[in-house]
């Protein structure tokens, strides 16, 4: 049977004296693109950012794979192959486009250019302004430079906060066609309010609610599901 890539157990966060996740159990399966879907503060980025080590849980475990990050630092958890694109995009604005992906590589070989030449077969414009500084891109390609930062840096784990948020609709569709392509090389987590784009994307997903997980499944099973969305997505 396929073991998780990524397992959550009873995870509570708390920031400052604000009880935030409130035991969030989730179990991200390996090959898979899952979306983590939750009406504003439900809970989502917090969900991403204790992964990452960044807001720590406090109580409960994450494992990744066998190995128990839930007191990892963040480098710890970056070191141990799991990339993440915040939703700032985290794209340094004075550097080219280059220096960007140089800067992201973790170690430059072989493997990571011809990374690279995926890369620009999926987004054609971070080629042509490669020596251009990133803080020139339009919102859509520097989003398109977060997510591929990211990709370059051969993680076994992505977790991608928010890609769709100010695009317009029709790079909001490139974006959709882009991850479709990265996640045949990788397993992504995608936090997305957005749920044209998540139901393109996503597999697989989990509702937060009020820092819980209070539903789970196949994506194709959520889109028929009227009452489910409306419940607590707000939408029909
Ligand atoms: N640094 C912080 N200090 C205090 N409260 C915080 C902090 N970060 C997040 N919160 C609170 O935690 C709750 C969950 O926030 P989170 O950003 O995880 O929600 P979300 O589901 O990602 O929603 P959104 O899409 O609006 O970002 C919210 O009530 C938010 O106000």
């Amino acid at each position: 049977m396929t073991e998780p890539i990524l397992r959550l157990e009873g995870v509570h966060t708390f920031i400052a004296q604000h009880h935030i996740l409130q035991g969030v159990d989730m179990a991200v399966m390996p090959g898979r693109a899952t979306v983590l879907l939750g009406r504003n503060g439900a809970g989502k980025s917090t969900t991403m950012r204790t992964v990452m080590g960044l807001t720590p849980a406090g109580r409960g475990s994450i494992r990744l794979g066998e190995r128990d990050i839930t007191k990892a630092r963040p480098y710890e958890v970056a070191q141990a192959g799991v990339g993440f694109v915040p939703e700032d995009q985290a794209v340094i604005y004075s550097l080219s486009v280059e220096e960007n992906f140089r800067l992201a590589m973790l170690s430059e070989n072989e493997d990571s250019w011809r990374r690279m030449d995926t890369i620009f077969e999926l987004f054609p414009a971070l080629k042509k302004f490669w020596r251009s500084k990133a803080g020139v891109l339009s919102g859509g390609q520097k989003q398109m430079l977060a997510i591929a930062r990211a990709f370059v840096g051969d993680h076994k784990l992505l977790l991608i906060d928010e890609p769709s948020k100010g695009l317009a609709p029709i790079v909001v569709d490139q974006l959709i066609d882009s991850l479709n392509h990265i996640k045949e090389h990788t397993t992504i987590i995608l936090v997305e309010q957005n749920f044209h784009m998540a139901s393109h994307v996503g597999s697989d997903y989990f509702i937060l609610d009020d820092g819980r997980v209070v539903h789970q499944g196949l994506m194709e099973a959520l889109v028929d599901d009227r009452p489910l969305k409306q419940k607590y997505l707000g939408i029909a």
